[in-house]
């Protein structure tokens, strides 16, 4: 699939596909339930050892519908199974209601409440179908405390499995954040009872992954999508394009890395590209090392670093196929890009923050601004702009990408990073793509904004996730000088020639990738210098 829609675009897709009358409301209740089921056996492989016993909590809206027919299932399995309903049944919609009578002719309906949830033994199986992709506001606290006080039952020893249907209730599948009411008392709300997502152990979602899915804040725990028929209609009829955030990587990485990148396909070192690293001082230039290498590794047939005449000599102690040269001013950045043979520019790891940078950078901007040349600006030339960002958006162009970490982008784009911290969706908080949009629209460039998930986003209002989460977790990826290399591996995916018909926003995530790969394929006790040196394997993998 590697689409990841928003709460909207998914019920956009479901309307559309029931107008076809390809299926019915009905008929999707039915799979999604029987779809949970299907992925709680088959990751939880050992369940039909354990006690045969599942508590699900049901909500007013059609994820509790889903709720009911997990419940059947499970009973026709043999399992006891206890259901909590929060809502009336005449006001349930008329698919929930019929999944919902079709559940009382089986076993009882509870009503939902902390006590009466906390009574009995600790279930194996807890099924937290209250809130759905239909939520827009924090949910009822009882409902919260119900889920726990299952969770916390006194009588039974092991831990219980919760199971997420469709998203951990009271989440805002389009920020990944949990919908908290403004409560002074709670600091940050940390220990709001809402915050249930913390307790599940998989969620599982419908069609395909939700934003909220692939971001770190919801997705540290397991999802698996099941197919529920909505294939019927292809996507493009319904979403424009440009409007679906892709996962990075799709479903076939080499395939699409080939594509993207032209890497592979032969050629010579010139029309590889020539990439041109900018660095810093004396003792200042390990990080544009590193970027360069990463250049080199990546395939850019020539990479230049570019030094202040007294780092000359320090970095000369240092290189062997990468070349040198002295670039102490702006002036020399201008001079240095008359030469049009350098296809790519990378600059901002070790380069220092201040006016001198800043100048570097426009220089860099304006020498690239209508010749279809590459720039990647990282850390200090993103920090120089802190007190006129504006200044930067003025000069940036389409083939620019900036790289900046969640501190960097709040210095650049105060106001949206602050927005991403609002849980509170009548205070117009933003999801981290939003945010991301928002920002590559400002700066008409593509924002690479890194993370665990890392977004990317452009000018056109293109997206993409990379999430490093679960079986892709990378922790040991945060090692210092592991930022350069990514700009690096930018700067040379873009200075290739085959690449110029590539969108900036396919190379930078094509980047992100090979960045995460390189990590993963060398595990814990990675340092930084490691990275450009396990690329190689990683293009063999490939079958490069
Ligand atoms: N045909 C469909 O639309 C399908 C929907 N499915 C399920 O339906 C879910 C979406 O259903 P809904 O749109 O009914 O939404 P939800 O079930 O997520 O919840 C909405 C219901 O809760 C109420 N509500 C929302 N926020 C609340 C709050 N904070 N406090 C109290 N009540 C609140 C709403 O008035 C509504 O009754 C999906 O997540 C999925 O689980 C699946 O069955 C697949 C098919
Ligand atoms: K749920």
């Amino acid at each position: 699939m590697g689409e990841i829609l928003t709460s909207a675009q998914m019920r956009a897709k479901e309307r559309r596909v029931m107008q076809a009358g390809e299926v019915t409301g009905l008929g999707l209740m039915e799979r999604a339930g029987q779809g949970v089921l299907d992925e709680t056996f088959r990751k939880f492989p050992d369940l039909d050892k354990c006690k045969a016993h599942a508590v699900v909590l049901c909500g007013p809206g059609n994820n509790g519908g889903d709720g009911f027919v997990i419940a059947r299932g499970l009973f026709e399995r043999g399992w006891k199974v206890e259901v909590f309903f929060w809502g009336k049944a005449e006001k349930l919609s008329d698919d929930a209601r019929q999944m919902h009578d079709a559940w009382a002719a089986l076993g009882p309906i509870h009503s939902m409440t902390p006590q009466s949830a906390g009574q009995g033994e600790r279930p194996t199986l807890l099924f937290d179908a209250m809130f759905g992709i239909g939520i827009s506001r924090p949910i009822p606290i009882e409902c919260a405390l119900s889920f726990h006080a299952v969770c916390d039952r006194a009588s039974g020893d092991k831990k219980v499995i919760c199971i997420a249907v469709d998203c951990p209730s009271g989440v805002d599948v389009d920020t990944g954040a949990t919908l908290l009411r403004d409560d002074p008392s709670r600091a940050n709300g940390d220990t709001d009872p809402r915050k249930i997502a913390e307790r599940t152990d998989l969620c599982v979602t419908f069609h395909a992954p939700k934003l909220g899915h692939c971001l770190a804040e919801l997705g540290r725990h397991p999802v698996a999508v099941v197919d529920i028929g909505l294939d019927a209609v292809p996507a493009d009829a319904v979403i424009p394009p440009d409007g679906v955030t892709r996962s990075i990587p799709p479903v076939a990485p080499e395939t699409w890395l080939k594509e993207v990148t032209g890497l592979g396909r032969g050629g010579h070192k010139y029309t590889r590209g020539h990439a041109l690293i900018l660095a810093g001082g004396v003792g200042k230039g390990g990080a544009g090392r590193m970027a360069a290498r990463a250049a080199l590794r990546t395939g850019a047939g020539l990479v230049t670093l570019g030094v202040p005449s007294e780092a000359l000599a320090e970095n000369a102690a240092h290189l062997n196929a990468i070349m040198l040269t002295e670039i102490s001013s702006a002036k020399d950045v201008s001079q240095a890009l008359e030469d049009t043979r350098l296809s790519s520019v990378c600059l901002g790891p070790g380069l220092g923050v201040g006016m001198e940078t800043r100048d570097r950078v426009l220089a860099v901007l304006r020498a690239t601004a209508s010749d279809g040349r590459r720039a990647v600006l990282d850390a200090d030339a993103l920090s120089s702009f802190a007190d006129a960002p504006e200044v930067m958006f003025e000069a940036c162009h389409e083939n620019v990408v900036i790289t900046p970490h969640e501190g960097e982008f709040a210095r650049l784009f105060p106001d949206l990073a602050e927005k991403v911290r609002i849980s509170d969706p009548s205070k117009q908080g933003l999801g981290k793509v939003e945010a991301t949009k928002l920002a590559a629209e400002r700066l008409g460039a593509t924002v690479l904004l890194k993370g665990e998930a890392t977004v990317l986003a452009d000018q056109r209002g293109a997206s993409a996730i990379h999430s490093a989460l679960h079986d892709r977790a990378v922790p040991w990826l945060g090692t210092a000088g592991a930022g350069d290399v990514l700009a690096g591996i930018i700067a040379g995916l873009t200075a290739h020639q085959v690449a110029a018909t590539s969108a900036m926003i396919d190379l930078a995530a094509a980047a992100v990738w090979l960045h995460a790969q390189a990590a993963r394929s060398f595990g814990p006790g990675l340092i930084a210098e490691d990275l450009p040196e396990q690329l190689p394997k990683v293009f063999r993998e490939c079958g490069f």
